[in-house]
């Protein structure tokens, strides 16, 4: 059985739509999805805000190969454009990889640049971390510790202050 944490960020279309669509694409495979946040650009900030969140699933037998092909999947099916010019800037829809556990809890790790395994940025996000404690208190992102420490940490508590539940907003069907 491999887990993945995935996250899943939006800010232009119908963000909701984006997101809810992208949760229902995933099925039977998705075991628990975060609330929803509002968050101001990270990166490149002459752009809209996002709706963020973040789910867990499984799949008796996907490799960490095939939680990138799912992300892609599911980026290119909300007509997702990319600007090269513009590494952080606006899409309707991002789906990365947050982490991947194998078959037997390890969790698996890589430094292929088609596939960074933790997801290299993954600890300094608020947008990530925040949604991800909502399913996963006790969370570890690997090589970097407990994920309620990562959020505390300078880098991330001002990012933290910005994010705005969406209680309005639910994924999970
Ligand atoms: N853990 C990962 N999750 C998703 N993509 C990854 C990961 N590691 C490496 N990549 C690679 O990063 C490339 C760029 O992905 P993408 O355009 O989604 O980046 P981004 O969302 O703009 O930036 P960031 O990766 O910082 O969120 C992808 O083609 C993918 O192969
Ligand atoms: N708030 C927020 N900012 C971002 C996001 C995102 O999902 N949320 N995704 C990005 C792509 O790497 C760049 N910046």
């Amino acid at each position: 059985m491999s887990t993945a944490v995935l996250a899943l960020g939006s800010n232009l279309g119908d963000r909701e739509a984006n997101l809810r669509a992208a949760v229902e694409a995933m099925q039977d495979l998705v075991l628990v999805v975060s609330g929803v946040y509002e968050t101001p650009p990270w990166g490149d900030p002459d752009q809209p805000h996002y709706l963020n969140a973040a789910l867990l699933a499984a799949d008796a037998g996907a490799g960490p190969a095939d939680w990138l092909a799912t992300a892609h999947r599911l980026e290119d099916a909300a007509g997702r454009v990319r600007d090269p010019a513009r590494r952080f800037g606006p899409r309707t829809l991002d789906v990365d990889v947050i982490a991947v556990w194998d078959d037997d809890g390890a969790p698996v790790t890589s430094g292929d640049p088609e596939l960074t395994l933790p997801h290299p940025r993954a600890h300094l996000r608020a947008f990530v971390l925040r949604p991800w404690l909502d399913i996963q208190p006790y969370a570890q992102l690997p090589g970097h510790g407990w994920v309620n420490d990562l959020i505390r940490a300078d880098e991330v508590a001002g990012d933290l202050a910005d994010l705005r539940p969406r209680v309005d907003v639910h994924l999970d069907t």
